[in-house]
């Protein structure tokens, strides 16, 4: 049987509670280039989305539309209730943008730099205090070094720490584990869900590591070809694509492999055929990697 895991279920927000995003038939093109084509979702509060897609895919493109960083070619979108195109410095400090682009400050130090940003934000919310947000993000024992002096993966926990400094309603975490090794990013997804659970913090999150989706997100979106092709939970979009599960086990020294969408019934059918000859029975669910798979090529089949 495979391990019992805590599913993320968030509710999506008291009834009628007023979408953090808003994003309707959103359209981006570079040029002669059609990024996207009509992409539409929303995001309740506190919920935590990852939007998953194809390399050149358009993902970040998104964020940075939502960001307001880059302006839209069409489409309505809100941000907090605002269109990002007109936000100004108090929308602005209601977000929290983890970007890969804080490595000129090589030469101040992280607590220094953490403390210098935190009072951007002094006017219009309560910061974090420096010395917990430091050690919310594992630094303690490189607070006094130059950021120059950090390794990769704590330079990305410094991007983290840079990106929640000011308490944000929304934050977006762009590919923010790149470069973690297996204990930071462990620690990364703990504040994820404190952040998200406890400060009710929406989250909107691309990442190319599907393992790392399937534990954060309550929602996933898959962006293809310019537009949103899957929109739901892991288990939801597993159950869509009837990717199902599969079962392995042992019988008289031979090992088998059955795929199924009905892996409890097989399970009791197995049984009831052979009884105590059946060994080393193993269950494994499809991941959201094999649910992924089969949403693009089905996608792709169906564009060819
Ligand atoms: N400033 C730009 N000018 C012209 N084309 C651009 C620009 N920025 C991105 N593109 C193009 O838009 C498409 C989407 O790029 P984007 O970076 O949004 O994709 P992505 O899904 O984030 O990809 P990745 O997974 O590789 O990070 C790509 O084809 C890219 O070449």
């Amino acid at each position: 049987m495979t391990a019992m895991r805590q599913v993320a279920t968030r509710p999506p927000g008291p009834p009628g509670a007023r979408p953090v995003l808003d994003v309707r038939d959103l359209r981006m093109r570079y040029g002669t280039n059609d990024v996207l084509n009509g992409v539409t979702f929303t995001a309740a509060p506190g919920e935590v989305l990852a939007l998953l897609g194809p390399n050149g895919a358009g993902k970040t493109t998104t964020i940075e539309i939502l960001e307001g960083f880059r302006m839209r070619s069409a489409g309505e979108v809100s941000v907090l209730g605002t269109d990002p195109a007109r936000g100004d410095e108090t929308w602005r400090s209601r977000l929290g943008i983890v970007l890969q682009s804080w490595r000129d400050h090589g030469k101040w130090r992280v607590r220094e730099l953490l403390a210098h940003f935190g009072s951007y934000y002094a006017e219009h919310r309560r910061p974090w205090h420096v010395d917990e947000l430091v050690a919310a993000v594992g630094l303690t024992p490189h607070a006094h070094k130059k950021v120059g002096q950090l390794s990769g993966g704590q330079r990305r926990r410094l991007d983290v720490a840079i990106g929640i400094v000011g308490r944000p309603e929304l934050l977006f975490l762009d590919e923010p584990t790149a470069g973690f090794d297996p204990e930071a990013r462990r620690e990364f997804h703990d504040l994820v869900h404190r952040l998200a659970d406890e400060s009710d913090t929406t989250i909107l999150l691309t990442t190319h590591d599907l393992d790392e989706a399937e534990k954060l997100a309550d929602r996933i979106l898959i962006l293809a070809g310019g537009t949103i092709i899957a929109n739901g939970s892991a288990e939801a979009l597993s159950r869509e694509m009837s990717t199902g599960a599969e079962v392995r086990w042992t019988r008289d020294g031979q090992r088998y492999v059955h795929a199924t969408t009905g892996a409890t019934r097989y399970v009791r059918e197995l049984f009831a055929q052979y009884g105590e000859e059946i060994e080393d029975l193993e269950v494994r669910r499809a991941s959201l990697e094999d649910t992924y798979m089969a949403l693009l090529r089905k996608f792709e089949g169906g564009v060819r």
